[in-house]
């Protein structure tokens, strides 16, 4: 009997915000493989990393999943098992693990997966958050894990002059990884609606996801002066925004900066995700959101 190729296997890992989707949407527009597989696994109930995804080639196959942090285990194997069964096999799997995912397991996973082959576990680093994310203990953990677990570290947002935290040089000289520095992706995409940069401020308590789903037409500066009173409980914050017909927004809230972008594709329900340590907090928020609602339709 013929062998049959496995599949190769790229995981896209690094910490909330450090960039994973931009580089997936970069590869989906230039040099990804006919028939590869794209699974992208986020944090919380709604998957607003595969709706950020732009998908240009019929030949990509999506499939979504919910977060791989708290889903590892069965549904990650039934997963696998599906795509190890496709006739005929896919070309390649790249799968984008959430911000605060495990990415030592998951690469183990694929590693002892028949019908796989684990060919890069690429994560990315904000080293303008670097010497936050090594001190918080909340978060430190995951974040040197998924340094330490990468085949390929990319760090971005710090410019040619700029020399690595010594927290962050201290964990390189522990990994085998090959290093790529990508000063080209420290320029910003052009903010259409973008609050000053504000600094940096440590969240409380434990990881939580709340999403907020709405039909109603809301006001991008409103939801904007919403998420910036919220600074303080916020980690990250990610989804669609619907305003006035046909108008649809990006926002894209990392600890540093609030962006909010048109969306290329049509908007008809606005979809956000929060993600942060205060449950109470990010609830109060969708709360505020939802005044906002009544605000508009009184
Ligand atoms: N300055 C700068 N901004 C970046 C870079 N990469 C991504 N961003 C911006 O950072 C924000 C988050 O980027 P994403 O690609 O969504 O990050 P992610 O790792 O997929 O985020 P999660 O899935 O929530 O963990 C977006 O506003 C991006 O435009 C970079 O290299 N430099």
């Amino acid at each position: 009997m013929p062998s049959i190729k496995p599949i190769a296997t790229t995981l896209l890992t690094g910490f909330l915000g450090s960039g994973k989707t931009t580089y997936l949407n970069q590869l989906l527009q230039t040099d990804i493989p006919a028939r590869s597989i794209v699974l992208v696994n986020d944090f919380g109930r709604i998957n607003i990393d595969a709706s950020l995804i732009a998908y240009q080639d019929d030949d990509v196959i999506r499939l979504n999943n919910g977060c791989v942090c708290c889903t590892l285990g069965a549904s990650m194997a039934e997963k696998l098992a599906e795509i190890g069964r496709m006739d005929p096999p896919p070309t390649a799997l790249f799968m984008e693990l959430s911000g605060v995912a495990n990415a030592a397991r998951v690469a183990d996973m694929i590693r002892v997966a028949q019908r796989f082959e684990l060919n890069e576990v690429r994560c990315f680093v904000d080293v303008s958050l670097a010497a936050l994310h090594a001190t918080d203990p909340r978060v430190n953990t995951v974040w040197a894990q998924q340094i330490l677990s990468a085949t390929h570290l990319v760090f971005n947002r710090l410019t040619p002059e700029q020399s690595l935290p010594t927290c962050l040089e201290q964990l390189v000289n522990q990994s085998v990884a090959q290093l790529r520095y990508d000063y080209a992706a420290t320029v910003p995409p052009a903010p259409v609606v973008a609050s000053p940069p504000r600094p940096v401020t440590t969240p409380t308590k434990g990881w939580h996801s709340v999403s907020f789903e709405s039909n109603q037409v809301l006001a991008v500066e409103d939801v904007r002066a919403v998420l910036e009173a919220f600074t303080e409980v916020l980690y990250r914050a990610k989804g669609m925004l619907h305003t006035e017909a046909g108008r649809g927004w990006v926002v894209q809230w990392t600890k540093t900066q609030c962006v909010i972008t048109p969306s290329a594709r049509p908007v008809s329900q606005t979809q956000l995700v929060f993600i942060g340590m205060d449950e109470a907090g990010l609830e109060q928020l969708v709360q505020r959101l939802h005044s906002l609602q009544t605000e508009s339709v009184a």
